[in-house]
């Protein structure tokens, strides 16, 4: 009989994720609140509204009853948006068992605690962190179920499982490498978004591509400094995680978050952009979480900054532009406080 794993919940990447899972022949069982959603599924191999025109594989099957999509799997991949995250978590608990491999694809922040996906899930399952593995990098659902060849990061703080879930996925257009940081896999799959905000607002405003390539480069400035304040490896944000995804994320026609930038970037309001969206734009939350995040850790992050004014204060983008652009003269090496070189040095 063939292995079983559930992912939860069928938006665009957790139906693609479960497409992958499907495509190594495993039973898999797609969790969803939405009956006609699951109606859909089995019924036409289609989920319509986060995937249009895409015919699912036949042995991918939704359900709404979550306790038969997890009963006897062996994994179960979380796919929630950031905001989500905590309740599917609780929902899960009655049925999780301590030998059940947990991945999560979230990138974002809890808002209110700040606290990472993979330390909100162990402390809604109560167990270790350790136990949680993250999946990120640069993956948009829409290549993926096109199979078309995609490379993705899986971390997890104890190494086995993070090679558990390794094999769990890996196929032949789908190629996963471990990495132990987890701490900096999350934060660099989360922030990313901020940069893709700016970046399609940049576009949106008309600017070339000087000014893309200097969001995205003093983007991983920022994100790298920010990250290794809060424990990552610097040497994550050089990887998959880190330059792949926010190259994807911010030149990508696929990307919500470069699309709602865009928007912006074109004059149209927060509320428009949002509701024109119809998907999980997990940047805009992030820019709140990252503004809190600055504060609490005193790490500068002026990017995240000038999009906070524009996203949250009314601030007209050109403007922050300027602010940007007008800043103090830096040396470009000030990616990380002297007190945190020194530790990474000793
Ligand atoms: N779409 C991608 O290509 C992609 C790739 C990598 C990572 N991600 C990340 O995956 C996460 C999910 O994104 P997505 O693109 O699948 O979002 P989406 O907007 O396509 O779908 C979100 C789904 O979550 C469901 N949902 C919302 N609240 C829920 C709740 N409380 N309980 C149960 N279900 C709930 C919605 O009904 C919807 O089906 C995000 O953090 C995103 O950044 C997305
Ligand atoms: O469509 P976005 O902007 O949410 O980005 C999706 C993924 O994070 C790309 O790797």
């Amino acid at each position: 009989m063939s292995e079983k794993a559930a992912v939860l919940v069928a938006g665009s990447w957790g139906t693609a994720l479960a497409s992958v899972l499907a495509d190594k022949n495993m039973e898999v069982s797609l969790w969803t609140r939405n009956e006609a959603q699951q109606e859909e599924i089995n019924a036409l191999h289609r989920n319509e509204r986060f995937l249009p025109g895409v015919a699912l594989p036949g042995n991918l099957k939704a359900t709404t009853d979550l306790e038969a999509a997890v009963s006897g799997t062996k994994a179960v991949v979380m796919v929630a948006p950031s905001s989500a995250v905590r309740e599917v978590a609780r929902s899960l608990k009655p049925y999780w068992r301590e030998d059940m491999l947990v991945v999560h694809a979230t990138k974002g922040f809890e808002i209110e605690s700040l606290k990472r996906m993979s330390t909100v899930i162990s402390e809604e399952l109560g167990c270790e962190e350790g136990r949680i593995v993250v999946l990120s990098g640069p993956s948009h659902a829409e290549e993926v179920v096109k199979r078309s060849p995609t490379t993705v990061v899986v971390a997890s703080l104890v190494e086995e499982q993070a090679d558990l879930a390794q094999d769990l996925f890996m196929n032949s257009y789908f190629r996963v490498y471990t990495n132990r940081d987890m701490i900096g896999v999350e934060l660099a799959g989360a922030l990313k978004n901020i940069i893709a905000l700016g970046a399609g607002m940049s576009d949106g405003l008309g600017y070339g591509d000087n000014a893309k390539a200097a969001l995205l480069t003093r983007g991983l400035a920022e994100i790298t400094r920010i990250g290794v304040e809060m424990g990552a490896n610097p040497l994550t944000f050089a990887g998959l995680a880190g330059i792949g995804d926010l190259v994807v994320t911010a030149t990508s026609r696929h990307s919500r978050n470069w699309r709602a930038g865009y928007m912006l970037g074109q004059g149209k309001p927060l509320p428009e952009v949002l509701s024109s969206m119809g998907m999980v734009v997990e940047g805009i939350r992030t820019t709140k979480a990252a503004h809190n995040i600055s504060e609490k850790y005193k790490v500068q992050m002026p990017i995240a900054a000038q999009l906070h004014h524009v996203l949250f204060e009314g601030l007209d983008p050109r403007t922050a532009v300027e602010a940007l652009m007008g800043r103090d003269r830096k040396t470009e090496m000030e990616v990380m406080s002297l007190e945190t070189w020194e530790q990474w040095h000793s």
